[in-house]
């Protein structure tokens, strides 16, 4: 008898364990996909992790229902990833494959399934179970699976599921907005008789009378010269001409119209890889040093300073891996992967690149998931999840902004980080992993330091450009001196108009979003605050709403104080990027204005589009958050003004320093990076900020000396490892009564590297009060797993009590 060990997409404590029917011990394999049932009721699809001769000894074991897939879904690699993510980031790996899968590849008995009017009612290409179900759904628009199940009298109902959703005659539900289907588009064809010279000019002039139908061809014949393909949408564009119109010239016999299938993954024309531009001599010996680095470490940091051409040299060793027919990956952070960046490597690599990240839809994800399994694609640029791609063979992986601190994946489980997933993913396969940044993050760099990665430097600028001066602007001097207008101090208020005067572009950067952090009761004192997070509310005044930024929760604008009850004495404290949009429209009125933060950009095209924007030269001056910071390249930016360094100076964090430090030195490395010197302005109050200092001096170096040792002598990572867990209950009495059981508990073991627990700054989220602990581990594998193990059975050991049963307990190891 064979069994197989099932991973179902559920936070299941472990994997279990099914007997093999003799029927599909053939089919059975490790990576494919079976139907199973779990308890009385339930019906999932799982991922066979290994098929063994061994009955587990503590319960019966339940059959398979039905094995999916010829074809592994997964590779073995991935599986062994899957572990790994569990095991290291304390998770059970059913949340892992719930992360990995795209949704289309999950079924379970809560699934619906629809019928998909598409298909219409031509059923003779069914067999006969086929048949029977497309009837029924035909009828009755929607079924379960058990109705399935009760319909063809047996419970394997799964292949024939899935064979319908193959052949479109079924959906299933969570994907009724988009459910895989290969995209079609028309296509306009010439018809081949014109394809003479002379034909042609004879239709020119027949079509002499008809001048909508001649602008038509004209534009046609520009499209195929430029585009190789004229489709449909673009042709009735060009020429301002209509369908009908269009509709002539095919009753003429002009043209005809050809659907054609096309990809969803965008990917310009160009089959082949062609990096065709010229290393400059540093980027030459940065590439060699690469190379050298590799063949002894399998990860390598390179600290390039901003716009000394990291990105040219990623191109470079992508180009050798994909000649050698390795896969690459190459990771982003969400919010840099821009159609700036997709450009530039599209037109070196074309139709071998694949974009990956959260913003796409299910089938662009299947379409995607098929083609690196296949190897198809050999080039994958993506976000973090990206990581969870079922890849062939890999041979490089490439995080870029390696320090940015949304690699981390904060909820829900698996809470991974990137930077090292990637480096235990790349060792499956053997494959290199490259991490860049001008601000490499602290670990990275004392990995470096310590023999850990090879450590590559590239310190001059693209074309000998110098790095933008710094100046710090006294903002209490100024603001006693009242020389202040609005947040604006004269010193950048000149500086921006020299830029507008030289048709130069500026960015302004201030991190918080809306119009104002909080309003408070100029008689008393009160503070609106959201009613499901202990958290004030932040004024938007486009939206003349309150809105909470810890759970999206939206109020209507207060003007009557709820504490002493006087009116229209609420005013807005501290500023964020609406307000300075608004005071820039008054200080300089003549100037293009843009604000790029997650309120103004909320889809994917609106932010390309202002990116475009600006390159284009549409956008003289740009206020934004973060956003502004991740990579991007312009020619004409020559001013940044950081509005205030305290608000990025003063949060309580070890690594306030290094966060500050970093973004102030990317915003910066947006300014002067063709031509002439950039110039950034940093308004401060407190000008003497040791971190200020290593701004002004681009000086990396001298920060992370300072910042390593604070972390020494606090006993921080890099020199320890942090595991945060997190509990939450309705009722703050339960859970800081279960907090407190479990510290006791765990103490004996821990001793002083238990930190609390205690409240959290903000202690209480989307209605949950919140505890929270610190345990600081050793670098040492050892202790480091005893640790998690030691906390899984306490956790197990709390939640078995009846009182403490709905509490959650939220473990983040090397939380960021
Ligand atoms: N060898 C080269 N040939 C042509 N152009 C180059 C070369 N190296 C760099 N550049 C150009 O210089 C600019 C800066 O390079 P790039 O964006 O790769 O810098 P970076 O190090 O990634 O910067 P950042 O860390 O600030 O994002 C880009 O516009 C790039 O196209
Ligand atoms: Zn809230």
């Amino acid at each position: 008898m064979k069994f197989a060990d099932v991973i179902l997409p559920l936070a299941l404590p472990k994997n279990y364990t099914y007997a093999v029917p003799p029927e599909m011990e053939d089919a059975v394999q490790v990576g494919s996909r079976v139907a199973v049932q779990l308890g009385k009721q339930k019906k999932y699809t799982g991922i066979v992790k290994a098929v063994h001769g061994m009955a587990p000894l503590e319960y019966k074991t339940k059959p398979l229902l039905d094995v999916l897939d010829r074809d592994p879904v997964v590779y073995p690699n991935q599986l062994l990833l899957w572990q790994w993510l569990a095991s290291y980031y304390m998770c059970t790996e059913g949340e892992v494959l719930n992360a990995a899968l795209p949704a289309h590849l999950k079924l379970s008995s809560e699934t619906l399934l629809l019928f998909n009017d598409a298909f219409g009612d031509d059923f003779t290409g069914l067999d006969d179970s086929e048949y029977l179900i497309a009837e029924a759904l035909h009828i009755r628009k929607e079924l379960r699976i058990e109705e399935v199940q009760l319909i063809l009298d047996k419970s394997d109902v799964y292949s024939v599921i899935k064979k319908l959703i193959e052949k479109n005659v079924l959906l299933v539900y969570e994907e009724l907005k988009e459910v895989y289907k290969e995209k079609k588009e028309n296509y306009v064809q010439l018809h081949e008789h014109y394809a003479a010279e002379e034909q042609l000019a004879g239709l020119f002039n027949e079509l002499g009378k008809a001048p909508k139908q001649m602008e038509l061809l004209l534009a046609y014949l520009h499209l195929l010269k430029t585009q190789g393909s004229v489709l449909q949408s673009e042709l009735l564009k060009k020429s301002g001409a209509s369908a009908a119109q269009l509709k002539g010239l095919v009753d003429k016999n002009v043209v005809w119209i050809e659907k054609r299938t096309v990809d969803r993954v965008p990917g310009a024309g160009k089959a082949d890889a062609q990096v065709d531009f010229v290393l400059s001599p540093a980027q030459e010996k940065a590439l060699a040093e690469l190379h050298h680095c590799f063949e002894s470490k399998q990860v390598t940091l390179l600290h390039g300073i901003t716009s000394s051409g990291k990105t040219q040299l990623y191109m470079k060793l992508i180009e050798e891996h994909v000649n050698s027919g390795k896969q690459v990956l190459y990771l982003l952070p969400e919010i840099a992967l821009t159609a700036q960046i997709i450009r530039r490597l599209q037109k070196h690599f074309g139709k071998k690149i694949g974009i990956y990240h959260s913003r796409f839809s299910n089938n662009e994800r299947v379409e995607i998931w098929n083609k690196v399994k296949t190897g198809e694609l050999q080039i994958v640029l993506g976000a973090r999840s990206s990581l969870l791609l079922p890849f062939r063979d890999l041979g490089l992986i490439i995080l870029d902004e390696e320090h940015d601190a949304s690699f981390k994946q904060q909820d829900p489980a698996p809470r991974y980080h990137a930077r090292d997933s990637a480096i235990y993913y790349a060792g499956l396969f053997g494959a290199k992993v490259l991490l860049g940044s001008a601000t490499p993050a602290l670990e990275s760099y004392f990995n470096a330091q310590q023999g850990k990665y090879g450590l590559v430097e590239l310190t001059e600028r693209f074309g000998g450009v110098a790095m933008p001066a710094i100046e710090i602007i006294d903002l209490k001097k100024e603001q006693a001196e009242k020389t202040m207008q609005e947040n604006f101090t004269p010193q950048l208020r000149n500086a921006i108009g020299v830029s507008l005067a030289d048709n130069k572009q500026v960015i302004l950067f201030q991190n918080r979003r809306g119009y104002a952090p909080f309003l408070m009761c100029t008689t008393c004192g009160w503070i609106p605050n959201c009613q499901n997070c202990d958290v004030s509310l932040t004024y938007h005044r486009n939206q003349d709403k309150l809105q909470c930024h810890y759970c999206g929760t939206r109020y209507p604008y207060v003007h009557t104080c709820a504490a002493c009850g006087s009116s229209n004495t609420l005013v807005p404290k501290n500023f964020g990027t609406e307000k300075i949009e608004d005071d820039l429209i008054q200080v300089f009125p003549k100037a293009r204005i843009a604000r790029m933060d997650m309120d103004a950009v909320r889809n994917k095209d609106s932010h390309n589009k202002m990116i475009q924007l600006l390159e284009q030269q549409g956008i003289d001056i740009l206020v934004g958050t973060q956003m502004v910071v991740k990579g991007l390249d312009f020619d004409n930016v020559n001013l940044i003004g950081i509005l205030s360094a305290d608000s990025l100076l003063s949060f309580p964090d070890f690594r306030v320093n290094e966060r500050a430090f970093q973004l102030m030195e990317q915003v910066a490395g947006r300014a002067g990076r063709r031509d002439g010197q950039g110039k950034v302005i940093i308004q401060a109050s407190n000008t003497r900020h040791p971190i200020l200092h290593f701004v002004t001096t681009h000086d990396y170096k001298g920060m992370y000396a300072a910042e390593v040792a604070e972390r020494q002598r606090f006993g921080y990572p890099p020199f320890y490892r942090l595991l945060k867990i997190t509990m939450k209950h309705k009722q703050q009495q339960v859970v800081e009564q279960a907090a407190h059981i479990l510290s006791n508990w765990l103490r004996p073991h821990i001793g002083a590297n238990l930190v609390g627990p205690a409240a959290p700054l903000v202690g209480r989220v989307r209605t949950y009060y919140l505890q929270e602990m610190l345990i600081k581990l050793p670098r040492d594998t050892k202790v480091i797993a005893q640790t998690k193990q030691l906390l899984r059975e306490h956790f197990t050991k709390l939640q078995a009590e009846k009182q403490y049963r709905s509490v959650l307990i939220v473990p983040d190891v090397d939380p960021v």
